[in-house]
């Protein structure tokens, strides 16, 4: 079976609810009743129910298994505004302000998940990551231990040798646009969790540059090595090394040359990029050269299961990733105990 039937299947062994805000989105509609056949979770489509049975009606396809909410007409906007409203005062928003805006349905999606009426949202395949990032950060917030959001995207290359078995995660590509060592080694730990928790494998991380072990010299150069050493300090238990290229870092035979001492060179299947450019450049080549599947962003380091698209997604991405999302909301569960 591969990563794609496994998730799916694994979601529906513990049923979890998945909101989609963006509700009057077609590929939204049409992924609303593979999501439901295949038990992956329960759905709750955000907007105006005459508005989304119109577009499934012309899409052919049959919403009626999921639940729909429109945040205007809702009996839970007073109590959403009430919340926003103490969450944000200290920005200087009016009670008027939060009113309006928990009517913006990623905002009352994200409050859906955080007063636990769904376990996890996908949003993102009709607006930007800054769009589906703010209400997250705003809302939902970073996990107690973690001070950054970041975003990273699971990787499955065919016929590919390299990482665990072609699979791989790639961060930060989404979200963070440049941190330094200390926000970069976060983002590495919150990566290794998120692949764990993916694939159940070990992770092993490579902080990545254009040097391998100070065959090149630069400041950039320099970020990473010591990212990879707060990473080493802040999780003794993690494989982690850095800096190296992208071919030390996957290929055994370059690894052993390039970084001869190193645990990790040859091995990784969690690459950390110096900044968004590198990563987001870097998984849409990987994606459209090698034709791999690119799920994500996944975003990392938030209390709660949240996930962003790209605008380019299929509606079988939207699948898999409410799958991973329900995934994610099970292991949070188990963590809590
Ligand atoms: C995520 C993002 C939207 C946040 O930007 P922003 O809303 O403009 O945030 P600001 O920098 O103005 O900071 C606003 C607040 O959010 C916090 N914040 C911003 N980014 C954060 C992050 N990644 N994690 C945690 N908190 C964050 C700031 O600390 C600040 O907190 P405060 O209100 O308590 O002072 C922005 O980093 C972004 O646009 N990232 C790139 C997304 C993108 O385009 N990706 C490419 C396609 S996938
Ligand atoms: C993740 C990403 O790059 O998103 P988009 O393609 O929507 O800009």
């Amino acid at each position: 079976m591969g990563f794609v039937e496994e998730i799916r299947k694994e979601a529906s062994e513990d049923r979890q609810t998945i909101v989609l805000p963006e509700g009057t989105e077609p590929r939204m509609i049409k992924a609303t009743p593979k999501i439901l056949e295949e038990e992956i979770a329960d759905i709750i489509l955000v907007g105006d129910e005459e508005e989304l049975n119109q577009i499934a009606a012309d899409e052919g396809v049959d919403i009626s298994g999921a639940e729909i909410i429109n945040p205007e007409a809702s009996d839970y906007l007073e109590d959403f505004a009430e919340t926003y409203y103490e969450l944000r005062k200290h920005k200087g928003i009016s009670k008027e302000d939060a009113l309006e805006q928990m009517k913006d349905s990623l905002y009352f999606g994200s409050m859906l998940v955080k007063k636990g009426i769904a376990d996890g949202k996908v949003a993102g395949a009709l607006n930007t990551t800054a769009n589906v990032l703010r209400p997250v950060i705003r809302i939902i917030g970073t996990s107690d231990d973690v001070s950054i959001v970041s975003g990273s995207f699971l990787m499955i290359v065919p016929d590919c040798e390299y990482g665990s078995e072609g699979k791989m995660l790639f961060a930060d590509s989404g979200v963070f646009p440049e941190g330094n060592p200390e926000e970069i080694a976060e983002l590495a730990i919150s990566s290794a969790s998120t692949f764990e928790a993916l694939t159940g494998e070990e992770p092993i991380v490579a902080m990545l540059s254009f040097s391998t072990k100070g065959s090149a010299e630069h400041p950039i150069v320099e970020r990473m090595r010591k990212a990879a050493e707060i990473c080493k300090e802040k999780a003794p238990d993690l494989q982690v090394d850095g800096e190296m290229q992208g071919d030390a870092a996957l290929v055994p035979e370059i690894g052993a040359k390039k970084a001869p001492d190193s645990d990790v060179a040859g091995k990784a299947n969690v690459l950390i990029f110096p900044d968004l450019n590198a990563g987001n450049i870097a998984y849409k080549l990987v994606q459209r050269l090698a034709k791999a599947d690119a799920f994500g962003p996944l975003i990392q380091g938030n209390a709660l299961p949240v996930n962003d698209l790209s605008r380019g997604c299929s509606v079988e991405d939207i699948v898999t990733v409410s799958a991973i999302t329900a995934v994610q909301s099970q292991f949070r569960k188990s963590q809590e105990g």
